[in-house]
């Protein structure tokens, strides 16, 4: 369930109120920890006893190094099965604090408070959790719902700029795969801040869900949730292993460009349609340099694609503006051919 947070918190108080928890174990990274948790402390009404586990920002975290810490401190303050696990942060922290809270003592209960643009309208949402392995994108994690998830929306008055547009390459997601309305007033928006994206919030958290409640193992239609994922993820899997890591909505919005080539060559959407979308993901994103990246080594990482089957990649690709397909498969020379279009982007 999901809640709007009122400026008293007060439905947050009511469910640690209700429920009998024992201990609550706050995970922050070292921004949330600045920003976000001293309103969190201001407003939290409780009795239970809490210890704030800290954790260094960013993506290069989400590892196994950082859970094993997570589960040791956990195990150190002797944190029982009714303890609580709260996830105030981006999506780093959603995944992580996720995962560890899922699988420790097999699992305790854990409730998502979103900071990010990104982590309010999609990673606190749908119950992926996990982290990365050898720099492949959440190669190990759980499929495990938070116990509820609480949106503070003014977290984001001090986000950087460059996150919020991160965020907002995974709401534009929402509007190219399942509803075009939503795309059409993204990208009326001129000049994207705060004030802007906000009232737009809600229907891409109402898609996100509403693909996730129809197919929560991603057996069939939560592999659209995955457009531009499959070259994005490659991309900055490689930028991550190279210790230049690049921001996952930056990754989303070049792997969305040439997926949406991709769809083109394919025939599956008109060359109308993929220079509109391709024109205005660019009109938000700076031209992202993968030249240092062979033809070979991102074809190494979409091989191990979580969505693919018997070897072969299988992409969710567009149909239309609204509308995605999932599992098709491409051939060799067209995709090459979509890594070649967006290289040739930075000559224009
Ligand atoms: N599970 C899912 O469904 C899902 C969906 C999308 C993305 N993801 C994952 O989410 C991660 C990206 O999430 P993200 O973009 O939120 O990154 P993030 O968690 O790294 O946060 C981005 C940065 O903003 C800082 N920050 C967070 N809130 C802030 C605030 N209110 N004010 C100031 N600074 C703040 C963080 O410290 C960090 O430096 C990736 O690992 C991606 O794979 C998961
Ligand atoms: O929730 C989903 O399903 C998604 O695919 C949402 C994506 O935006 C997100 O980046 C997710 O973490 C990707 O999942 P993965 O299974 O490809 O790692
Ligand atoms: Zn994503």
């Amino acid at each position: 369930m999901i809640t709007i947070l009122n400026d008293d918190f007060s439905q947050l108080n009511s469910f640690l109120h209700e429920k009998s928890f024992s201990k609550i174990f706050i995970l922050v990274d070292e921004n949330t920890h600045e920003y976000c948790l001293p309103v969190l402390l201001g407003n939290m009404e409780t009795d239970l006893g809490f210890e704030i586990l800290e954790i260094e920002a960013g993506e290069e975290m989400k590892n196994i190094q950082t859970a094993n810490q997570l589960w040791e401190i956990l195990t150190e303050m002797q944190a029982d099965r009714k303890a609580l696990v709260i996830n105030l942060g981006g999506g780093v922290i959603t995944d992580m604090g996720g995962f560890i809270a899922s699988t420790y003592k097999r699992g305790i209960q854990f409730i998502n408070i979103p900071t990010t643009l990104l982590s309010m309208c999609d990673a606190s949402i749908g119950g992926k959790t996990g982290i990365d392995l050898m720099h492949y994108k959440n190669m190990v994690g759980t499929f495990a719902f938070p116990e509820q998830i609480f949106i503070y929306p003014k977290f984001l008055e001090t986000l950087p700029f460059k996150e919020l547009r991160s965020g907002f390459a995974e709401m534009l997601k929402h509007g190219l795969i399942a509803d075009k309305a939503h795309w059409d007033s993204l990208i009326r928006i001129q000049k994207l801040d705060v004030e802007t994206v906000v009232p737009h919030i809600q229907i891409s958290m109402d898609i996100k869900q509403d693909v996730v409640e129809k197919d929560f193992h991603e057996r069939n239609i939560r592999k659209t949730l995955n457009f531009g994922h499959t070259i994005g993820h490659s991309v900055e899997s490689l930028c991550l292993s190279q210790g230049n890591p690049i921001l996952h909505g930056e990754a989303v919005a070049m792997g969305m460009i040439c997926e949406a080539h991709l769809a083109r060559l394919e025939d599956l959407i008109t060359e109308e349609d993929a220079a509109f979308i391709i024109e205005n993901i660019q009109r938000y994103y700076p031209y992202l340099d993968i030249s240092d990246f062979t033809d070979e080594s991102i074809t190494a990482l979409l091989l191990n694609d979580k969505k693919n089957t018997d070897s072969k990649i299988n992409f969710s690709l567009l149909s239309g503006i609204g509308s995605c397909t999932y599992d098709y498969q491409c051939s060799q020379k067209n995709i090459l051919k979509s890594l070649d279009f967006y290289r040739k982007l930075n000559d224009k």
